[in-house]
């Protein structure tokens, strides 16, 4: 087995400064409602553990900026979020990142690049085609369906994104081209523009932890892997099996095709 240059790569330390103003766009961004007041309202503001992935989203360009892949055509491919503390209001994070893997799928490549904080350790895999071969390991293979074989799911919930819901979530920090122009979308492989896989995922623990009867604010583990774009606008269903007292391990699916996979999600006690 041969390891990509690239495996052990240190990205740096950064710090990264944010604004109570921050916290609430981004929480209306992934579709919190107005009167959601604990994450739209300065008075009450709890801000959500995902938003800590926009922070940290200077690690995975650092890498595509070194050219460790084409930015033009790679895509985040699966996420995971382990939350160690919660977020100020406002305040910074310091974070530091490496590469702590890259698997080689044959016509692509997975980077799984990995930043530590004191409040949260976060895992992008981006998927680059065009990067395998180089004779690495291959890696985990897809993640298993959620539930025993013919167990029907425990929950279904509905999630309805807005037409200018990447417009707006690029704002807040991953400024891919895909997510707005056409032309950046059909580069990469995609009809049209697509939602960033992370906006689709906190929109979705959103109603999981209304579900649970969480707050999203107390979320402590959340992953699962992008397996088609999702659209702005798309009106997503997660399909969701219990796993524990204030955990859940889903499925989500778009008008046409399953868009994440592998979900899990597990919330603490508040
Ligand atoms: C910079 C971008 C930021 C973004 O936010 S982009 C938006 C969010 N992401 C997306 O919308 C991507 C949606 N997913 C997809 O379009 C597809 O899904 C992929 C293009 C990522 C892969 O599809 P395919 O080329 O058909 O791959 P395969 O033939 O199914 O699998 C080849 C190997 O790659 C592994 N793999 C497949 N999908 C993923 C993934 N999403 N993350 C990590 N690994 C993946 C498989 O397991 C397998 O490997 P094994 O043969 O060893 O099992």
């Amino acid at each position: 087995m041969t390891a990509s240059p690239w495996r052990g790569y240190d990205l740096g330390s950064r710090t990264v400064s944010y604004t109570e103003r921050d916290a609430i766009l981004y929480a209306l961004a992934v579709g919190a409602h107005p009167s959601d007041l604990d994450l739209v309202y300065e008075e009450r503001l709890r801000v959500l553990p995902t938003f800590a992935l926009t922070l940290a989203q200077w690690a995975p360009d650092a890498l595509g900026s070194l050219g460790a892949f084409d930015v033009t055509t790679a895509v985040h491919g699966a996420q995971r979020l382990t939350v160690g503390a919660p977020l100020a209001r406002a305040g910074e994070v310091a974070m530091s990142a490496r590469v702590t893997e890259v698997w080689d799928k044959g016509s692509a490549a997975v980077f799984e690049i990995e930043v530590v904080s004191d409040r949260f350790v976060a895992t992008w895999s981006l998927f680059a085609p065009g990067c395998g071969g180089f004779g690495g390991a291959r890696g985990p293979a897809a993640p298993p369906r959620p539930g025993a074989p013919g167990r029907p799911a425990d929950r279904r919930l509905t999630v309805a994104t807005h037409p200018g819901q990447a417009a707006l979530y690029r704002l807040l920090g991953d400024r891919h081209p895909m997510h707005v122009d056409p032309e950046a979308a059909k580069a990469a492989g995609v009809s049209r523009p697509f939602l960033h896989g992370l906006c689709t995922m906190a929109a979705l623990t959103l109603p999981v932890a209304g579900a649970l009867g969480a707050h999203p604010a107390d979320l402590l583990e959340l992953q699962g892997r992008f397996a088609a774009p999702a659209f702005p606008g798309d009106r997503l269903v997660a399909h969701c099996w219990g796993d524990g007292e204030k955990g859940v391990r889903f499925e989500a699916s778009g008008p046409e095709r399953t868009v994440i996979s592998g979900g899990r999600a597990r919330f603490g006690h508040g």
